[in-house]
């Protein structure tokens, strides 16, 4: 069993490694020095109290907050510097709480357009008579119709969004996060709003989707969740990290406990 102690495990190539992150808010400090290792084939928690920092570290992970300190790097690449679409563009992909599928478009068409970055055409080839647009639409058609079949829902395809149970609704939207086969997939709290029985569904179909190129990063509540998943945790609290490793080490660690259990007096 691993330990939950906060000793940064060696390197691995291609993971996404966090070092020293810093982030303050107006003389707020809401990141005190975060280190991450996060590593392809692994799922990894994230977890802590509401305003620990998470849904922060995660903005910062893709780019979208700047942290005042610190380093952030995908395999040999520096991210430090680059905006969030160039860090999209290396294979990041982020679901947001609550981030809905478009009811205009049928399930398989909502799941098309998280292909719509690496597409050469762009989407007017879709509707206009451009050489290779069709050929390239009927890929994408394919690649999402896998996308939806590897999650379990294709026989939700041609349905649109409002017609679906929020469980089938969820897995389209992790669908549309995995179409372009990403190296990165963060996910902010995706069972929110689920029942149990879609929150278990949801679990067996993230791990399902688990492949030894894939970093998954889950920011959940859920604790069910988090512990059938996650091969990692790292727990937050007050922007530090107060333990790193396996479900069970970081179920039996004192300082989880307290913080969990309310004697959190900080
Ligand atoms: N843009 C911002 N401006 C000012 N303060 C911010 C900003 N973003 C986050 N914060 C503050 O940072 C702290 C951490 O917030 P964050 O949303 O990252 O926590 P969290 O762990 O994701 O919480 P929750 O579980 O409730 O989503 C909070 O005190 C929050 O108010």
């Amino acid at each position: 069993m691993q330990s939950a102690n906060l000793a940064p495990p060696s390197p691995q190539p291609g993971a996404l490694i966090a070092h020293g992150l810093n982030l303050s808010f107006g003389g707020i400090e809401v990141l005190k020095g975060v280190d991450l290792d996060l590593r392809p084939g692994l799922v990894t928690g994230l977890i802590g109290p509401n305003g620990a920092g998470k849904t922060s570290l995660f903005n910062c992970l893709t780019g979208l907050y700047r942290p005042t300190a610190g380093r952030i790097a995908l395999g040999d690449t520096g991210l430090d510097a680059l905006s969030p679409a160039r860090r999209a563009g290396l294979g990041m992909v982020r679901s947001f709480q609550h981030m809905a599928l478009s009811p205009d478009l049928t399930l398989l068409e909502n799941v098309m357009t998280g292909l719509t970055l690496s597409r050469r055409s762009g989407w007017a080839s879709a509707f206009l008579p451009l050489p290779g647009g069709r050929a390239e639409t009927q890929d994408a058609q394919r690649r999402a119709m896998a996308a939806l079949d590897e999650l379990g829902i294709a026989a939700a395809a041609h349905l649109a969004p409002p017609e679906l149970p929020p469980g089938t609704q969820r897995l389209g939207e992790i669908a549309r996060a995995l179409v372009a086969h990403p190296r990165v997939l963060l996910l902010d709290e995706p069972a929110a709003g689920l029942n149990a029985v879609e929150t278990r569904d949801l679990t067996r179909a993230l791990r399902r989707v688990m492949h030894p190129g894939l970093i998954m990063v889950v920011v959940e509540h859920d604790m069910d969740l988090i512990m059938q998943l996650c091969d990692r945790i790292y727990v937050l609290n007050f922007g530090k990290v107060i333990a790193c490793g396996s479900p069970a080490a970081v179920q039996a660690d004192p300082e989880v406990l307290r913080v969990y259990l309310g004697a959190d007096d900080e």
